[in-house]
């Protein structure tokens, strides 16, 4: 028997994540706290529906350090809502961060750059290991800094998975992109299927937005962001980081996917830069 709703109680709403409220809860017979997001399925059609069950149950699987951990899942048919509970992370997600950078003008060191980069590119590995999910490729779909947290021990957690395939419905797809596309990759914005190097593109816009404080591209309207983005040009980032952080960068943000590096290799390539420079 799974848990039910009445075993919770509702301590604070912390956010939206993508595609619903984000609220920190309770569990009432051991104190436990965690988060659970809301999700109404109510315009969703059969098929759509068959595809969130299917992606709740290859969340369920991911057990990782650097993943925020998936822990039960409650249906409320009558509201026709989902109820995913999630580990609460304590250390909040890095886009209130660098919200808080960009306000008192601080920039945030390089070590703690590297950190980020590292464990979510162990997320990543894991994620798009075939052989760990029965075949399947998952692919997280909106890497950004709202999306990654930090737990008790300051440990970096890839979190809220966009269930964006399966939310294609007209109602969920303007929720789904209701946001500028800033970390949208060369690919997905000439219309080619979204694959796990496209993951990697977004990761690094979310490596340079750590280091300048905002994304690599940025414009007013899709039309010029589009622009921006084919052209893959972007501004230096601060002078206070190394040049190895630099060609990391120039890595992640290649504008072919075919040659972009892996997970796997951007974590050779990192712990290469660590071992020769004495660490970071
Ligand atoms: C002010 N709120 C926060 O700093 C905050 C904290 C301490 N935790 C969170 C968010 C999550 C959290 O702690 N675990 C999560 C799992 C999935 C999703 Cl989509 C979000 C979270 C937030 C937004």
């Amino acid at each position: 028997m799974g848990p039910k709703l009445t075993d919770f109680e509702v301590l604070a709403t912390i956010g939206s994540g993508s595609h619903g409220t984000v609220r920190k809860v309770r569990r009432r017979y051991d104190g436990q706290v965690l988060v659970w997001k809301e999700l109404n399925y109510g315009a969703m059609t059969e098929v759509e529906k068959q595809g969130l069950v299917m992606e709740v149950n290859l969340l369920r699987e991911l057990r990782h350090p650097n993943i925020v951990r998936f822990q039960h899942h409650i249906v409320d048919r009558r509201a026709t809502t989902l109820y995913i509970l999630m580990e609460y992370c304590p250390g909040g997600d890095l886009g209130r961060l660098v919200s808080r950078c960009r306000q008192t003008s601080t920039f945030l060191e390089e070590g703690f750059i590297w950190r980020v980069l590292s464990q979510i590119c162990q997320a990543l590995k894991v994620c798009h290991d075939r052989t760990l999910h029965h075949g399947r490729l998952v692919l997280h779909r909106d890497i950004k800094p709202a999306n990654v947290f930090l737990d008790s021990e300051g440990r970096v957690k890839l979190g809220d998975f966009g269930l964006a395939r399966t939310l294609n419905s007209e109602a969920s797809f303007a929720t789904t992109y209701a946001g500028t596309p800033y970390y949208m990759s060369p690919e997905v914005m000439q219309g080619r299927d979204y694959n796990e190097r496209s993951d990697i593109w977004s990761l690094g816009c979310l490596v340079y937005e750590l280091c300048a404080l905002h994304p690599p591209f940025q414009a007013s309207t899709h039309r010029d962001l589009a622009a921006k983005i084919r052209e893959a040009r972007y501004d230096s980032i601060p002078i206070q980081y190394s040049c190895q952080l630099k060609e990391m960068l120039a890595l992640l943000l290649t504008y072919e996917d075919y040659l972009r590096p892996s997970a796997l290799t951007v974590l050779h390539h990192a712990s290469l830069v660590a071992n020769t420079s004495g660490g970071s």
